[in-house]
């Protein structure tokens, strides 16, 4: 990305250009002036520009014009506290107003930079009733550039959340008619949990419980119009913030560090509470543990990160071969486990006996070294058991594989 910083200070421009560069893959371009800002902006694109206001040749703020005048995303950064033209500015349609303080004010511009970049790439769905309220926001959120949706009121929210994935924020009012705030959030979180997408209340009510029951409802926040600009944009950028972490610590225990792959905890956790009921309905489930043969002569013979690029490279196959369809999961060192719903023991044999042949069949590919691999497999179908029970037939079915020669698949009695 290429942020243009447009300052007259060379301590300010060292300073800055060494931190934007060290936190962010970014060029930065400087104009010391007007004149030079007016030419860079005509021969380049820019992600966003940094502006003082006051310049040699322009010592009223008239670089936030001509930066807003190219469509570029504007962030002030000024020694001048003054009120009426921060109010001003921010009403013309800048993205922040910084005051150069200390280095926290420095550090705040390029988390800012940092923050607009990944707001690109964030969906924000605005469910409100009021157009006039709905353009409001869109016009925030687009001044930190993320991507926006409408929708009317709740049941039209809950349809776009249904037709496009990935939407990260819900802002949502409460008085609607149809559905109200406080429906649509119990609807979403019915589906949405926390780590995938969170939730801002809105209203224009007076009632003051209502914080605490949109809150208790699922929201992760709640503002009150009228909001004022920056308060708004401070809610938002924190409660994405959070979801992040939530997010990251979702992943630290249900993702494998290593392979990508769901942990053992995962996989416990997604089968355990449907098992009952799968044995009560009588459906049809198999497991299929896989352990890569001989994989300790791989770390022994050409070393532990071969040896780990063989686990990726073993993660990969089976996420493109089972992924889509079933539960998969690395329960530890060489050792993964797929559950598939709806398949007898048959049939989940013959499913594993292809990726076993498959497995054997295409060399390990790591640069020039090509190695040969083998795995065996132990299957079981869920009868009236636990989870740790079912577990320990597939083990047991492995452990025959591995004894009975290795490279192939066996099938739990
Ligand atoms: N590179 C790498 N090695 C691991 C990892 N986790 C476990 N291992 C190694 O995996 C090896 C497993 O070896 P064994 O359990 O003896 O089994 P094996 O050599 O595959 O032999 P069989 O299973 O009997 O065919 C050990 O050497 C562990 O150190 C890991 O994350 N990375």
């Amino acid at each position: 990305m290429r942020i243009l910083l447009v300052e007259d200070s060379n301590i300010v421009v060292r300073l800055l250009r060494h931190m934007l560069t060290q936190l962010h893959d970014c060029t930065v371009d400087v104009a010391p002036n007007l004149a030079e800002a007016r030419e860079l902006l005509e021969q380049n694109t820019y992600f966003a520009a940094v502006t003082d206001l006051n310049l040699p040749d322009a010592p009223n703020g008239e670089s936030v014009e001509l930066v807003l005048g190219h469509g570029t995303p504007c962030i002030v950064l000024t020694g001048s506290l003054d009120a009426k033209q921060r109010k001003k500015l921010l009403h013309m349609g800048i993205v922040d107003y910084v005051y150069k303080e200390n280095r926290f004010s420095y550090e705040y511009v390029v988390k800012l930079i940092g923050t607009l970049e990944r707001n690109r790439n964030t969906k924000v769905l605005i469910a409100d009733d009021s157009l006039v309220s709905r353009r409001f926001v869109r016009n925030l959120l687009e001044l930190h550039l993320f991507e926006v949706l409408e929708a009317e009121d709740g049941l039209k929210a809950l349809e776009v959340l249904q037709r496009v994935p990935g939407i990260r924020l819900l802002i949502a009012d409460y008085n609607m008619p149809g559905i109200d705030g406080f429906e649509l959030i119990l609807r979403v979180r019915e589906k949405y949990a926390r780590e995938d997408m969170a939730i801002i209340g809105l209203s224009n009510d007076t009632d003051e419980t209502l914080t605490a029951r949109f809150i208790k409802n699922g929201a992760n926040d709640f503002l009150q119009k009228p909001f004022v600009h920056e308060e708004f944009h401070c809610r938002v950028s924190n409660t994405l913030e959070s979801l992040e972490m939530i997010r990251k610590l979702w992943e630290q225990a249900n993702l494998d560090y290593l392979t990508g792959v769901h942990t053992r905890r995962y996989f416990f956790d997604k089968l355990n509470p449907s098992l009952q009921t799968f044995v009560k309905q009588g459906t049809c489930l198999s497991i299929a543990m896989m352990d890569i043969d001989f994989f300790k002569r791989v770390n022994d013979t050409h070393g532990h990160d071969i040896g780990d690029e063989v686990l990726k490279e073993f993660a990969r196959r089976m996420h493109e071969a089972f992924g889509q369809h079933f539960t998969l999961a690395r329960l530890g060192g060489e050792e993964f486990v797929v559950a598939m719903k709806g398949l007898d023991k048959q049939k989940a044999q013959s499913l594993m006996e292809g990726f076993r042949a498959n497995v054997e069949a295409i060399p390990f590919q790591f640069g020039e070294l090509s190695l040969m691999l083998t795995v065996s497999i132990g299957v079981a179908e869920l009868g009236n058991e636990t989870l740790d029970s079912l577990m320990k037939r597939a083990d047991m079915a492995l452990y025959e594989a591995k004894s009975q020669g290795r490279n192939q698949t066996r099938v739990a009695p």
